[in-house]
């Protein structure tokens, strides 16, 4: 087996404390490290992070003659274990094939093979993935290693901009996975930056002072589509099912187990760096699997969902508030982490992967079909709003996982950008008649009515309690 030389140096370090700590047979296992990265934007958004697959291939850095003015991050968490919820399931579905009494043939055969379920700790569930709780050392996938290299590279892009600008608040909502990533992040900064965490609560009595507006959002009905949801064929699931049922008589996957395959092998790959489970499938299932997401998401926290652009816009409306008053605060870089759900009622907000057309559930669009959520949301996912000046006018634009990403409507300025006066308007628009509190009767869980946390921190301190959800 040939490795590389940054395994090879890893293993050589590990291999001088440790020299017991790595059983043989994973070195086959080692080999398959970075070889299922093709999958990632296969795996509805539980998958390690990666750049966005649509890049136009404008450069992300701000155009040559102009001057950063603000920069804005909204992230989220990074790598991590199955939610409590999630892990329920897959466990049932574990405990089916671990009671099966032979041995497995065809694409499960791996379980024959001593194979140890990922999750090896319940009190894993929820948690950021990290160099500590990775099953295996080499996980180059952990949400902690994420969010150290996202660092560096906000550093080096942003080199010149951060000279000046050393000081400032990070503010995280109160998850404990996603306050991890902030400090991660804040860590690998390093100590030439005076960064203050601020944990914002992300309980619903937040309100709309708040990262996770869905959180304060009881008017909210995951089934309001539930019927154009369940119309897409889930003769995928049954297909995988009969193929694993067919190859181990006696074996009773149903279409809810087929199902968390997906998952298993989504959350191995960042608990693990590598999954068995990703060579079940497919790329035709995944395919479907993938589409049947962007399907759900689209009418759960896209723009599907008629009621989303209103929640999106409690944090869009402190985002424009923020480029607007950009010359008079102190404070030029506004880094921000939370939940897939939150930026993906933002982004339905700012328009931004809203092409107009309805998603259907008859058949996979190929042609016209920009809401790829696993694209907009990985593990990890970073969405940056830059705002520069050339020649004495003010550009704004958004940057979506390593892509700059064009306001369809208004890409005039440099580097695709869009006049800062054009975008106001543009911003207004999309916020007219779109009010929070009512969409989601906020009142009824707190008397918090304003988004304040960005100009108030110094003085209230925010310091929430980290909670395991
Ligand atoms: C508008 C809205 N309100 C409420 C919810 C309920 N909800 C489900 S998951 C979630 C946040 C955390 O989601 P998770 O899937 O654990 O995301 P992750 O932490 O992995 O980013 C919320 C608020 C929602 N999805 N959307």
């Amino acid at each position: 087996m040939l490795l590389d030389r940054s395994v090879l140096l890893t293993l050589g370090g590990l291999c001088s404390t440790h020299a017991f700590a790595i059983p043989p047979r994973k070195g086959t296992a080692l080999s398959k490290i970075g070889t299922q990265e093709h999958l990632f934007p296969f795996l509805g958004g539980a998958a390690p992070y990666f750049s966005y697959p649509g890049s136009y291939g404008i450069p992300i850095g701000p155009p040559s003659h102009c001057e950063l003015q603000q920069i804005q991050l909204l992230a989220r968490h990074g790598e991590r274990y199955p939610t409590k919820s999630s892990g329920k399931k897959l466990m049932k579905t574990w405990n089916k094939l671990k009671e099966y009494p032979h041995s497995f043939n065809g694409s499960l055969s791996f379980i024959n093979d001593d194979y140890e379920f990922f999750v090896r700790e319940n009190e894993n569930l929820e948690m950021e993935t990290s160099l500590k709780n990775s099953v295996n050392a080499l996980n180059p996938y952990s949400g902690e290693m994420d969010a150290k290299r996202h660092a560096q590279q906000f550093l080096a892009l942003y080199e010149g901009f951060l000279e000046g600008n050393r000081e400032f608040a990070v503010f995280a909502s109160s998850s404990e996975r996603v306050h991890d990533t902030a400090e991660f992040f804040i860590e690998s900064l390093g100590d030439k930056f005076q960064v203050s965490l601020q944990v914002v609560s992300e309980d619903p009595s937040a309100g709309a002072n708040t990262l996770s507006a869905g959180y304060a959002c009881p008017a909210w009905d995951p089934d309001a589509y539930t019927e154009i949801i369940g119309n897409y064929s889930t003769k995928y699931l049954t297909d995988i099912a009969e193929r694993l049922n067919n190859e181990n008589r006696g074996l009773n996957l149903t279409e809810s187990d087929a199902n968390n395959l997906f998952s298993w092998c989504a959350y191995e790959l960042n608990a693990q760096g590598y999954s068995d489970m990703c060579d079940v499938f497919t790329m035709e299932e995944l395919i479907h699997y993938s589409y049947n997401d962007d399907l759900s998401s689209y009418y759960q926290d896209g723009p599907g969902y008629s009621m989303i652009q209103a929640v999106g816009a409690n944090y869009f409306n402190a985002s424009l508030k923020l480029l607007k008053e950009s010359d008079r605060l102190d404070q030029k870089v506004w880094l921000s982490f939370t939940h897939d759900t939150d930026i993906l009622n933002y982004l339905t907000t700012v328009g931004l992967f809203d092409d107009g057309h309805k998603l259907n559930a008859t058949y996979v669009p190929f042609r016209n079909h920009v809401f790829h959520k696993s694209w907009i949301i990985p593990q990890g996912a970073r969405v940056y709003t830059q705002k520069f000046q050339c020649d004495n006018e003010s550009y704004v634009r958004y940057v979506v996982n390593d892509a700059v990403i064009p306001l369809e409507s208004c890409s005039e300025g440099p580097g695709f950008s869009c006049k800062a006066e054009n975008f106001y308007k543009y911003a207004g628009e999309r916020l007219a008649g779109q009010n929070f509190l009512e969409a989601c009767n906020t009142s009824s869980v707190s008397n918090n009515t304003e988004l304040t946390f960005f100009w108030d921190w110094k003085s209230a301190h925010y310091n929430a309690s980290l909670l395991n959800e």
